[in-house]
């Protein structure tokens, strides 16, 4: 029997002690305010970046702690658990119980009154609430009287609930400013938890799972539809689930990864335009319009995508588009780009949706309309292996070496990565890639890797290639 090395345990213990204490130095530093408490709303610290390093090794470390230490079957069922916290976070999400507990603040709120205002069964909201609350996701402050935290804190969408029932869910994901994390939340617990369910049909149908089309997937099977998501998104009836994922992408786009205001030297162009690829209503456009008005940007999307980042940037941006500085631009990227004077073509998260044969004729697209000079920038995921000891650094990187026995990815830190693979594999039969498939798909479509940008220990990378 191989026995634990009794260093791993102190060595896990020191990572948390040492960086509990760094943060605890990193808030005295700042005002001496202590940690906030999970009882107290979420509020985005202006040091937080500092915080990032300290909490991801707690968080790795702690999690490695409890994977050594708990009986096998106990963590084995509380992974299995896990599908009652997602269902019940997708509950919690749709029926607005963040917003109506915000309302009454920290005394909280009975389950009967809850029931009332959301219009469901009180002590069935009430066992989700508790499940909940248990995972640190909402508060129990007396007996079935349930207030937020500070996780529950962020799936308020910053709308009362007399707004939202007035308007409906289109509205609720379009208040000015709202970070679009509640749509993210529900996109999550609804689309992809329900194709999730399926993954077993999925993968034990060899005809199925060998499939290279798009449209044979998991997210097909649950929800018994022939077309590709993108396309399903596009039937009427599925148009409020469409502004949905549209102000997800935007919540993920703010959900802490590099944005797109780190993923280039964007004083260096001077000339060209950025062409925003499958840019979505145009949330990242958005940042980098605010923050560099020396740059001209075309957002490029289907048609009713493009319609909705009307509505966008008339709410937040309006001048960006009466100067002309940004425009929009209904252009399907499967057909040749018409931007010919294009200093970068953009793409947050486009080919990750795409199975290596679409991507292929995507990025062959703008090769063909890029001049000697464009620069291509992807930011996407570099999935890391995890492996011990294997070498994983790339040009530009700045990860940092892990004390073993940490894995290298960080392991519990980056899940969000091999999350969003598993998205990919049931929406759209697709994939997160690791460096060797980035490099490899760009190699036969003209593009040549010349840097990679990160944040921190982050997986979301910002790849930049020149043609070849
Ligand atoms: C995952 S979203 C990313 C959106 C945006 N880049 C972001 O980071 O928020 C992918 C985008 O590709 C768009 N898309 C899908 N098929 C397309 C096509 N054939 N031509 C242009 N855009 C398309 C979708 O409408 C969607 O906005």
């Amino acid at each position: 029997m191989r026995l634990v090395p009794s260093d791993d345990l102190a060595v896990l213990l020191n990572i948390i002690n040492v960086n509990v204490s760094s943060i605890q130095q990193i808030y005295a530093k700042h005002g001496g305010t202590p940690i906030p408490s999970l009882s107290e709303p979420y509020k985005l610290l202006a040091f937080e970046p500092e915080l990032v390093d300290a909490t991801n090794l707690v968080t790795a470390a702690a999690t490695q702690l409890v994977a050594i230490l708990r009986p096998p079957i106990t963590s084995l069922l509380a992974a299995v658990g896990g599908q009652h916290i997602t269902t019940s976070l997708g509950v919690a999400e749709a029926m607005n119980i963040s917003e109506i507990l915000s309302e009454a603040g920290p005394i909280g709120l009975h389950a009967t009154e809850i029931a009332k205002k959301a219009d469901t069964d009180a002590s069935k909201i009430g066992r989700i609430l508790r499940l909940l609350s248990t995972a640190h996701i909402f508060q129990e402050v007396a007996p079935n009287v349930f207030a937020n935290n500070r996780l529950s804190s962020v799936l308020t969408s910053g709308k009362n609930i007399e707004e939202i029932k007035k308007d409906g869910m289109a509205n609720k994901y379009n208040k000015p400013g709202d970070p679009g994390f509640p749509a993210l939340i529900g996109f999550f617990t609804d689309e992809v938890t329900k194709s999730g369910a399926y993954l077993r049909e999925y993968m034990t149908n060899p005809a199925e799972c060998k499939s290279i089309d798009m449209a044979h997937t998991p997210f097909n099977i649950a929800f018994n539809t022939e077309g590709n998501m993108f396309t399903w998104f596009r039937e009427p009836s599925n148009a409020s689930r469409l502004v949905r994922f549209n102000a997800a992408m935007r919540g993920s786009s703010n959900a802490g990864s590099i944005t797109i205001l780190d993923a280039f030297d964007w004083n260096s162009v001077t000339d060209g335009v950025i062409v925003d690829i499958g840019g979505g209503i145009g949330s990242s456009s958005l940042m980098l319009a605010k923050e560099y008005s020396h740059l001209n940007i075309i957002v490029q999307d289907t048609e009713s995508v493009v319609k909705d980042g009307h509505a966008y940037w008339q709410r937040e941006y309006t001048e960006a588009l009466s100067d002309g500085r940004v425009k929009l631009q209904t252009h399907d990227f499967f057909t040749p780009q018409p931007i010919k004077n294009a200093a970068v073509f953009f793409l947050r998260r486009v080919l990750h949706n795409w199975p290596a044969e679409e991507a292929k004729v995507i990025l062959k697209a703008l090769r063909a309309s890029a001049t000697p000079n464009t620069k291509l920038i992807l930011l996407e995921n570099i999935v890391p292996y995890a492996i011990v000891g294997l070498e994983q650094n790339t040009p530009g990187d700045e990860v940092p070496v892990l004390p073993a026995p940490l894995l290298p990815n960080l392991g519990a830190v980056n899940l969000q990565c091999y999350f969003a693979d598993m998205h990919m594999m049931l929406l759209l039969n697709s994939q997160e890639r690791t460096l060797g498939d980035w490099t490899a798909l760009m190699d036969v479509t003209g593009w040549q890797l010349v840097d990679i940008k990160r944040v921190k220990a982050d997986t979301m990378s910002s790849l930049i290639f020149r043609p070849v």
